[in-house]
């Protein structure tokens, strides 16, 4: 049996080469299992009955919190193909669901989406499972007060502002300067400062390259989460791997990432060697010390490039400025 009512697809583009017509939202509803054919039924069932309209498969399992068989639960769900979404009542205790080739917050992210809605104009939960990593069955919960009102609240865009470079070049200073000049601005600014994360976040971390990979990543994620609050983000760590400053990249929205590379010659960071580290290495007292006997992969295509040589630093303030004005220019001193 076919639906009757044709399902209406969710516009906006896709990722992964699906085309918007594809796209649908997926609302879940977990809860316990009390019996009853639900699962698979449903999927296959209201799937069946979807043959010919323009909806993909359906990737999940059903279930409610009383006992369903498939047709029924699949009868609510043709229901609400009236709307702009679609939702699939998901059991997570009892069955594994397929997981999705794309994910709704994917979708939620394209920039210029629109809202799923009912038709109504009330929103639908848009909650999907997915396999994440090694984390099965989760769920991402939305909130209506999002990136953009609190970026409202605090007049500025959130963004991460990344300063790479090697040991002594003055990434820490730099970020220090840069957050007192934004404070005087009035923005809200944190600091993510390797050296300091390492006393907590990422104690259990040591310099290998798979160590050092996985510093990256986690000050990727923390920096994505305090951008996505609305702060202006200053991340400073050696950060020496371009595929893993990359990867952070790919975290944000591409213009939220300003890449800061701090160009200064091995020599003079050596010169300055403020903890005695260098001489440390030197004398083989540390291994795998970046620059020395460890790699630094300076960027190629970076926002920002603050060039120091032997006798000819810019001060910090004017390092901080060269940065505020690149903030400014791009409109993130305002919402
Ligand atoms: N082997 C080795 N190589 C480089 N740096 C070392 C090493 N061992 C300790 N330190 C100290 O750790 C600080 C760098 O930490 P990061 O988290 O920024 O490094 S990384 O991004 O994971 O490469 C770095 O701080 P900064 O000097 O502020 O860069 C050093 O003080
Ligand atoms: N623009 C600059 N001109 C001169 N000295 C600087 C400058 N920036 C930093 N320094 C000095 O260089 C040393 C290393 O700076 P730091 O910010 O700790 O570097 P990093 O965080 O990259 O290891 C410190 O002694 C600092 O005072």
């Amino acid at each position: 049996m076919l639906a009757k009512a044709v399902p209406r697809p969710c516009s906006g583009a896709g990722r992964h080469g699906a085309p918007a017509a594809r796209l649908w939202s997926v609302g879940v509803a977990g809860g316990p299992r009390r019996g009853g054919a639900g699962g698979r039924l449903v999927a296959a069932d209201a799937g069946e009955r979807m043959a010919g309209s323009e909806a993909v498969p359906v990737v999940a399992v059903a279930a409610g919190k009383q006992p369903v068989n498939g047709s029924a639960m699949a009868d609510k769900f043709l229901t609400m193909c009236n709307t702009w979404c679609i939702n699939i009542f998901v059991d997570v205790q009892s069955s594994k669901p397929t997981p999705p080739t794309w994910s709704l917050m994917e979708y939620e992210q394209q920039p210029g989406r629109k809202p799923c809605t009912d038709k109504n104009g009330l929103g639908i939960d848009k909650l999907v499972t997915s396999t994440v990593g090694k984390s099965t069955n989760v769920l991402w919960h939305d909130c209506p007060i999002g990136q953009f009102e609190r970026q409202e609240l605090l007049n500025q865009k959130g963004c991460v502002v990344w300063i790479t470079g090697l040991s002594g070049s003055g990434k820490s200073t730099l970020a220090c300067a840069l957050s007192r000049e934004l404070h005087s601005r009035g923005h809200l600014t944190y600091i993510l400062d390797g050296d300091n994360l390492r006393h907590g976040l990422n104690r259990d971390l040591c310099f290998e390259a798979k160590d050092r990979a996985e510093n990256i990543r986690r000050v990727g994620e923390v920096a994505k989460l305090f951008a996505d609050a609305g702060l202006i983000c200053i991340a400073s760590l050696i950060s020496p791997y371009r595929s893993e400053r990359s990867a952070c990249r790919k975290l944000l929205h591409n213009s939220t990432f300003i890449e800061v590379f701090l160009n200064v010659p091995l020599e003079v960071c050596e010169a300055r060697d403020p903890k005695g580290l260098y001489k440390l290495a030197r004398a083989g007292k540390i291994k795998g010390f970046t620059g020395i006997d460890d790699p630094y992969e300076a960027p190629s295509d970076c926002e920002i490039v603050i060039q120091c040589k032997a006798g000819d630093c810019a001060t910090p303030k004017s390092m901080a400025d060269q940065v505020v004005s690149y903030l400014e220019a791009n409109e993130f001193l305002q919402e």
